[in-house]
């Protein structure tokens, strides 16, 4: 099921909170939603989830409008809020229960739904302790069991890795991917190798505005431009290296790292690494490093969400 979002924009009171976004998410996708605190993730994904209303603009799931069918749609979504509100007096089992009668699960096909939920979340060994009892991990698979309790086809979930410790992060992050390959998933996250590892196209916020939708690859691609080179260049003076490689056509900067460790950027749309070989061919020098440099997606974030 497709969710699109057309123009929408949310205000509370003077503050804008989101400022007339649109974009897509497609069935089978993945999408990463970023941004700094206060960007306006979760004030979206309420609205997404009709917990709030829309200002102006729309959203569309399936094809209707959560400004007339709001309620109708809600079933389709599963939704695991930030700050995941569980009745923490409840055994697991009965928590999942009655979020699926809540959620409208036939009573015949409860049971078998509360069972598949409990091994897809790898609750079996908690499931008869109280909530009260669990750590943050097992709250949290707490919070997504219940969220996906009725098999819906939209899922949004709120920093769902929030509090897990890394063993834990990883499950969930599978799980995730899992479950995203039939559903269509929306998950806000401050973990940026969170979002590289699960997410197929990323979303970054600030201010309310879109201003960055991709993949990470094309991400890095814009944000590189330019090419960027780490070279260890040994069996000659660390000067002569470092003169001769600034007088490289292509080459628009060299910075010294260590000795004889360069760091060689190029000029917009060019490419360094034949001319870097010849060189120390002519002068006898030898390559033990030549590698490209990667923008990190930290890098593109800051960039993007600092200004
Ligand atoms: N109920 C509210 N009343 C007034 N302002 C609000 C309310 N909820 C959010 N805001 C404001 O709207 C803006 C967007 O908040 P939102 O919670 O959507 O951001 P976020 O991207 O989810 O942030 P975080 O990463 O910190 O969770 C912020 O400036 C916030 O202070």
């Amino acid at each position: 099921m497709d969710i699109k979002i057309d123009n929408l924009t949310k205000n509370y009171g003077p503050q804008k909170a989101v400022d007339n976004i649109s974009f897509e998410v497609k069935t089978g996708e993945i999408l990463g939603f970023l941004g700094p605190n206060g960007a306006g993730k979760t004030t979206t994904m309420k609205m997404i989830t009709n917990y709030i209303a829309v200002d102006k603009g729309d959203i569309t799931i399936g094809g209707g409008s959560v400004r007339s069918g709001g309620e109708k749609l809600r079933k389709h979504i599963g939704y695991l809020p930030e700050h995941n509100p569980l009745y923490l007096d409840m055994a697991v089992l009965d928590y999942l229960e009655f979020s699926a009668a809540l959620q409208g699960v036939p009573g015949h096909q409860i049971p078998e739904r509360v069972k598949e939920m409990v091994k897809l979340c790898g609750l079996n060994a908690e499931k008869h302790k109280k909530i009260a009892e669990l750590s943050k991990g097992y709250r949290q698979r707490v919070g997504l069991a219940q969220a996906m309790i009725h098999n819906p086809e939209i899922l949004i979930l709120d920093e769902p890795t929030t509090g897990l410790d890394p063993n834990q992060i990883v499950e969930i992050r599978k799980l995730i991917k899992e479950i995203g390959k039939q559903k269509t998933v929306i998950l806000s996250t401050h973990i940026l190798p969170e979002v590289e590892a699960t997410c197929d196209r990323i979303l970054i916020i600030d201010n309310g505005k879109i201003v960055a939708d991709g993949t990470a690859d094309n991400l890095r691609k814009q944000a590189q431009g330019q090419e960027l080179l780490t070279t260890t260049i040994e069996d000659g003076a660390s000067e002569a290296i470092e003169k001769a490689l600034r007088a490289i056509p292509s080459v628009s900067a060299v910075e010294r790292l260590e000795n004889n460790r360069f760091e060689i950027q190029s000029k917009p749309d060019m490419s360094s690494k034949r001319e870097v070989f010849k060189l120390c061919v002519e002068n006898n020098w030898v390559i033990t490093e030549l590698t490209p440099t990667e923008t990190k997606l930290e890098d593109i974030f800051r960039d993007l969400t600092t200004k």
